[in-house]
């Protein structure tokens, strides 16, 4: 096994969800907020070891599949099969050509595997060829005959939980999903369970009960209430801009036309106040500043209109899942005067955000004729931004 293996991860979500009752396929429903299915790749799409993520899903749902995991990085998705077997099994073959040394199975029914338990997966895999994540049961289990008759009471010590993303040396168990496929053998419920029945020997790592499968309706039920009960991971940022004055007859602030007697020299169209805005959400998500996104030195951001950057910056939240909970930018000049432009401005800075006016603030103040805002040079801004993220890999805050 090199250094580094490659892996690949496979999300099968070809299944119909029956047992979930009515509502379409489970995967494509909405939980907290989100599809399960855009859930349960996210962390696959965003983590640095894994390679390629190959869904699998039924034809039928190809539209709202695409709907669902906008924005997300996968290749494309392959048709399932009859049984979840059967769509593991397609979902292997489409990874043979690029052959990965090491391939993680997910259900895309389990939205809430974590970056963490992603990793621990490559790493079991890597160290022993082949392992799944377990839990310990923590009631006693009974095995009954046809007419519900106790046969045996297994020690419950030794019992687990198995969860996905199971993990595998690629060859190994593509090699053990065709053998099966060749001798007729369609009734593994896990890669774990077909993986064993071919003589592979496998590890246990430690699962996550927060990585709970979604089968039944009362299950979205349960789930929905817990997620609705948490905080969600709430973030802030702040941003400050600063651009000079120079010759011209107007002003963009905060996404409208100032006429003024002065311009902004500025490599964009100069906003003071959509560039503190941008930069705000950038520091809510720890994620660089408008400098690194849009370099001052790129000539393709000559004259640029702000409300580009903006979109932009809401879009790094949206495509995390996340939502802005409100923006807030403090504008500080003698002139123009923001009084009157306030609202205006509000509503533009909403109309690009998406953001209900009520969640946006222009606030204004002078320098007191100090310094330069003072002698009227330019007009500085500061910002705040609050998002949420549904979710954080290191859990709720
Ligand atoms: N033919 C199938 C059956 C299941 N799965 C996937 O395997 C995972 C676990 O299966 P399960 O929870 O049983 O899902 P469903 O088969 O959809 O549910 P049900 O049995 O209630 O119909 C799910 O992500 C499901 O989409 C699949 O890709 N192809
Ligand atoms: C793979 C699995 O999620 C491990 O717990 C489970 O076996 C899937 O079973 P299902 O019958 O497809 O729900």
């Amino acid at each position: 096994m090199p250094n580094q293996p490659r892996t690949a991860a496979i999300l099968v979500a070809a299944g119909r969800g029956l047992r979930a009752g009515a509502g379409g396929p489970k995967q494509y429903r909405s939980i907290g907020g989100q599809p399960v299915i855009y859930r349960a790749m996210y962390p696959f799409s965003t983590h640095p070891q894994i390679s390629a993520v190959q869904p699998v899903v039924n034809p039928d749902d190809a539209g709202v599949f695409d709907a669902a995991v906008r924005g997300l990085r996968y290749t494309p998705a392959v048709k399932g099969g009859a049984t979840r077997q059967a769509s593991v099994h397609a979902g292997l073959e489409a990874l043979a050509a690029a052959k990965p040394d090491i391939v993680l199975i997910h259900d895309a029914a389990r939205p809430f595997v974590s970056a963490s338990l992603i990793s621990r997966a490559i790493d079991a895999a890597a160290a022993t060829g082949a392992a799944i994540p377990a839990i310990p049961v923590a009631d006693t289990i009974k095995l009954v005959d046809g007419n519900g008759r106790i046969e045996a009471t297994p020690e419950r010590a030794r019992l687990r939980i198995a969860q996905t993303p199971q993990s595998f040396r690629f060859d190994a168990i593509l090699e053990a999903h065709r053998r099966a496929a060749r001798e007729g053998r369609d009734d593994f419920t896990d890669d774990a369970a077909l993986a064993e029945w071919v003589g592979l020997t496998v590890a246990t790592f430690e699962g996550d009960a927060a990585n709970m499968k979604l089968t039944t309706p009362e299950d979205f039920v349960r789930e929905e209430a817990r997620l609705a009960s948490l905080l969600g991971d709430v973030r802030s940022g702040t941003g400050y801009d600063v651009h000079a004055f120079g010759d011209g007859d107007h002003l963009m602030i905060c996404g409208i036309r100032v006429p003024h007697t002065r311009g902004f020299l500025a490599h964009s169209d100069g906003d003071v106040g959509l560039h503190a805005l941008v930069d705000a959400i950038l520091g809510a998500l720890a994620d660089g500043d408008i400098g690194s996104h849009f370099p001052p030195s790129d000539m393709k951001w000559k004259g640029a209109a702000s409300d580009k950057f903006l979109k932009y910056a809401v879009e790094r939240v949206t495509s995390r899942g996340g939502r802005i909970a409100n923006l807030e930018v403090t504008l500080i000049c003698e002139r123009p005067k923001i009084g009157p432009l306030r609202d205006q401005m509000r509503a533009r800075i909403a109309e690009i955000t998406g953001l209900d006016i009520s969640r946006v603030a222009v606030k204004a103040t002078t320098s007191e004729r100090l310094g330069f805002t003072g002698r009227e040079e330019g007009i500085a801004a500061t910002a705040c931004a609050t998002i949420r993220l549904p979710w954080d890999d290191k859990g709720p805050v």
